[in-house]
């Protein structure tokens, strides 16, 4: 009653004032009280779809900056084209730090640069009003949009701002008040955030509302995780996972490392976060059943790997190189026959023998990988066949897994049951730094491939349930978390191994002296076991031989390292070894990358 009373007193009051003032009332006065509203409603609008507005603001202020250039700053022109020509050189060289880490997004970022500038620069120089100019702008503007309107990345994260623009109701509905949200970020699969508890709560707080919070951002069922910020006990990380990242295959990105010294990508977790793990100076063993993912496993492995200048790869594949031949350019040696394995496994030894003693005499721990410096990594496709067919194999695959990792020679394995029958007698399984169990048929398998006592522990590999997922257990990974690989298919495989192979590393100089050496003891010492030496000797010079023959019979262009190997029979490290002696001597020189021919005295005199 009384608010009636004063409301109508006001009423009267307003057209008092209006008489006086002269004014014609136009709307009922109750209207006057809406228009504010109406103002700030418009406003709050305009900030919440501020983003996608952008494309028109930006138009608009682009506009209004070339009206303000030709009417006070027309002889500026000059300055706002070299300007536009500085900044998009900038954007497209050092766009990745200034978040524009896709090609395409410089790319775009450039382009729009180049408009906007362009189109100031000539409204300067004409006027902003001049025809065609601002049909230009107009239908640039338009074209521009579209890109910016559909990019996935930017909608994402406008969705996200949205939804955590509500926090602070949210944490009141689920009883986390006075939290705060520090910061946000998008990726493929979802996004996470970073949260700061009130005074006195805890992470186990937060994990206990998991479903309150579900429900207040309106996931889906099981889509968060929270896992607490080991450094600081009122932090937490919220995951939301809006897709699951392993319903699809993922494609493989692409290598994730430059350097064997590097964690290498074999995959993304259940939350999406990316499975790094390091193979410097670490053994490591695939295991799982027939179509569990253990080939596409190593192939990701090994599209990392080869991407990497200080490593060498030796690969053994007794299924006549069904899955490493596609790597065959990538590989500095691959053995197909047991015969090729045990002679393989036998120079890796030799080359283990040869770096421990370079070590011992320079008073070093351990093999620094460098380019110059390549660690070697020895990669067995299934090894119970390699045990089997090449009985001598053990004796070196075991005396790799115990003495391997200082002067980085590793092993890394892919077999599909580790029992101790089909891993031998030795220390292979026991030596294993990392272990990647895909799918296993028994559940004592489980154990098997990741050590005693894991099933008991939650590794339950028997329950993955598609080709590619795994379970990982390392030393930067002791909690048993479902992976996925990414798929690198048959083409991708051709592709990167083309990409990849004219980068591949030597033999360095140490490894491939400590093989010298093993062979020229070798043949002391059969010389001695035999009466007739000098034909023996003769025999042990024919490689040499070969490898002078071809080398003078090369053309300008010189003959590549692989005609080499075929003219002498002999390894590849052997090859450069030699190589880079009659280098030394003049005897023979490199006339392009992987290409060599002899040089005759005359050569050299002429
Ligand atoms: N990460 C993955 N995502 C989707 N599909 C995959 C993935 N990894 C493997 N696959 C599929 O599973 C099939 C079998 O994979 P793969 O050949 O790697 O298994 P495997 O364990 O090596 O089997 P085998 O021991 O018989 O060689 C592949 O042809 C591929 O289609």
């Amino acid at each position: 009653m009384t608010r009636h009373r004063a409301s109508r007193y006001e009423m009267r009051r307003n057209a008092r004032r209006m008489r006086r003032y002269g004014v014609q009332p136009v709307a009922n006065v109750n209207d006057l009280g809406v228009a504010p509203l109406v103002i700030v409603g418009i406003a709050r609008l305009i900030w919440r779809y501020r983003s996608e507005l952008a494309p028109i603001t930006y138009t608009a202020s682009i506009l209004l900056t070339g009206v303000i250039l030709r009417r006070w700053f027309p002889e500026w022109w000059l300055s706002v084209l070299i300007s536009t020509i500085g900044s998009s050189a900038a954007l497209a060289i050092g766009g990745r730090w200034v978040n524009l880490p896709r090609p395409i997004e410089r790319g775009y970022a450039v382009v729009t640069t180049v408009f906007a500038g362009t189109w100031l620069t000539l409204a300067a120089y004409l006027g902003p009003f001049m025809p065609p100019l601002p049909a230009v702008l107009s239908v640039g503007a338009l074209v521009l949009a579209v890109p910016w309107w559909a990019h996935r990345r930017r909608r994402a994260r406008v969705r996200v701002e949205r939804t955590l623009a509500a926090w602070p109701d949210i944490a009141q509905a689920v009883g986390l008040a006075g939290s705060r949200i520090q910061s946000a970020m998008v990726d493929l699969w979802g996004y996470r955030v970073r949260l700061k508890l009130a005074r006195g709560q805890t992470v186990e707080d937060a994990i206990n509302k998991l479903p309150a919070l579900e429900s207040a951002l309106g996931t889906r069922r099981g889509a968060l995780r929270i896992q607490p910020v080991p450094q600081q006990a009122n932090r937490a990380d919220v995951r939301v996972i809006e897709k699951d990242p392993h319903a699809d295959a993922i494609p493989w990105p692409g290598p994730s490392v430059t350097s064997v010294t590097q964690p290498v990508k074999l995959g993304v977790f259940e939350d999406g976060s990316p499975v790094r793990v390091s193979f410097k100076r670490r053994h490591g063993l695939f295991g799982g059943i027939a179509g569990a993912g253990k080939s596409g496993g190593v192939n990701v492995l090994l599209g990392d790997l080869t991407a990497c200048p200080d490593v060498i790869i030796w690969g053994i594949d007794l299924k006549r190189g069904m899955e490493l031949m596609p790597w065959a350019s990538c590989l500095d040696r691959l053995a197909t026959t047991p015969q090729a394995a045990d002679a393989l496994l036998a120079d890796a030894v030799a080359i283990l023998d040869g770096r421990a003693d370079h070590l011992a005499q320079q008073g070093l721990r351990v093999w620094e990988p460098s380019p110059d410096a390549p660690a070697l990594i020895i990669l067995v496709d299934e090894y119970a066949e390699l045990i089997e067919e090449a009985p001598g194999a053990e004796r070196s695959t075991d005396s790799i897994a115990r003495r391997g990792r200082a002067p980085a020679v590793n092993l890394v394995v892919a077999t599909q049951r580790p029992s101790q029958r089909a891993m031998g007698k030795g220390a292979v399984r026991s030596q294993m730094d990392i272990r990647v169990s895909f799918r296993v048929r028994e559940q004592r398998d489980v154990d098997l491939i990741l050590g005693q006592g894991m099933l008991k522990a939650g590794w339950h590999a028997h329950r993955l349930d598609a080709p590619g997922k795994f379970l990982i257990s390392a030393p930067e990974h002791d909690v048993p978390r479902r992976a996925r690989t990414y798929l690198l298919d048959d083409e991708g495989v051709q592709r990167t191994a083309e990409r990849h192979a004219p980068y591949r590393p030597q033999l360095d100089a140490i490894s491939a002296a400590a093989l010298e050496a093993r062979d020229a003891l070798k043949a002391s010492q059969s010389a001695v076991q035999d009466p007739e030496g000098p034909s023996r000797s003769n025999a042990s010079d024919a490689p040499e031989r070969a490898l002078i023959a071809a080398l003078d019979a090369a053309p300008d262009t010189g003959a590549s390292v692989d005609d080499l190997i075929e003219a002498t029979g002999m390894r590849r490290s052997w090859i450069y070894y030699r190589l880079q002696e009659h280098a030394r001597t003049g005897r023979a020189t490199q006339v392009a990358r992987g290409r060599w021919r002899g040089c005759q005295p005359s050569d050299s005199t002429g």
